[in-house]
């Protein structure tokens, strides 16, 4: 208990300084975090290869070029996304000046699955970060080289307090999960998902589910909003994923962080 208090308390502590909210800085993690895909794209591959067979055009496009792709959209669009949208006026705000603004939520925990294990934490990481928030990465135990090698290169390239990584399996994460965090983002079976959620709930926070969860597949709504985002991670964020085994929308959500 103690161990994951001090690195949720690390990276709040972290959060709380401020350092994580100059789009400056989110642009320069991103940077590093790109930098860690080329430098280490052989060590990835090798994890990806280890724990799952995965290897050829499969594992470079969805692993490597998927991270790269996300990482160049989201460095490109950030500026326009974070900045302040200027709202109609009416009589009560006339004379100020209104506009949404984007804020960080603070703490978002990332819970990765085995079968893309090195894409289903960065991509959501790299929304997180571009938001301007903390981030506690933990990857799937079953693929246990890639989370090993998350976890080793991470700290090398990012802010070592904002971002931290948890390995390990179900008694790590059942742990990390009794923490409060500000919102957690969860890929994986249906049955864990409800064992998230149900933690999430004690302490009121919001969970975005990757699963094959009883989900609504994307409406008309959601994709038009999600396309006015750009179809990307950021503060003003959406992800829209296709399931590459079925060949079927799973979900499409958007969470735009605003205050008047
Ligand atoms: N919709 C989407 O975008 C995606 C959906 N998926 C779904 O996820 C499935 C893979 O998920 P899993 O087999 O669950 O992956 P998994 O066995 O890797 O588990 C996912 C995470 O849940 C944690 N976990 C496991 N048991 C737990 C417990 N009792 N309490 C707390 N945490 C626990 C693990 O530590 C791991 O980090 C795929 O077959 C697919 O159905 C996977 C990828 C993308
Ligand atoms: C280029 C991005 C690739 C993302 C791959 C995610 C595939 C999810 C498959 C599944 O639902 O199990």
């Amino acid at each position: 208990m103690e161990k994951m208090q001090q690195i949720v308390g690390r990276a709040r502590a972290a959060f709380r300084s401020g350092r994580s909210r100059p789009l400056e800085f989110r642009i320069q993690q991103l940077k590093a975090l790109e930098r860690m895909v080329q430098e280490k794209e052989k060590e990835i591959l090798a994890a990806l290869k280890a724990d799952l067979n995965k290897c050829g055009p499969s594992a470079y496009s969805h692993e490597i070029l998927g991270v790269l792709g996300e990482l160049a959209l989201t460095m490109e669009k950030l500026p326009s996304w974070a900045a302040p949208q200027p709202v109609k006026k009416n009589l009560l705000t006339m004379r100020d000046e209104a506009y949404i603004g984007y804020e960080p939520l603070g703490v978002v925990l990332v819970i990765g699955a085995w079968n893309y294990p090195f894409v289903l934490v960065m991509q959501p990481l790299i929304g997180a970060i571009a938001a301007g928030n903390a981030v506690v990465v933990k990857p799937s135990e079953v693929s246990e080289n890639t989370a090993r090698l998350v976890a080793e290169l991470l700290p090398q390239y990012l802010d070592k307090d904002l971002y931290a990584v948890v390995t390990g399996g179900v008694p790590e994460t059942t742990e990390l999960l009794t923490q409060r965090f500000d919102h957690i983002l969860y890929t994986g079976n249906t049955a864990v998902g409800k064992i998230v959620m149900a933690a999430a709930a004690k302490h009121l926070t919001p969970v975005t589910p990757a699963a094959h969860f009883p989900a609504p597949g994307p409406s008309a709504d959601t994709a038009a909003a999600a396309n006015s985002c750009s179809g990307s991670t950021a503060s003003a964020a959406a992800f829209q994923y296709t399931d590459t085994a079925e060949q079927q929308p799973i979900w499409t959500l958007l969470t735009c962080g605003t205050s008047a």
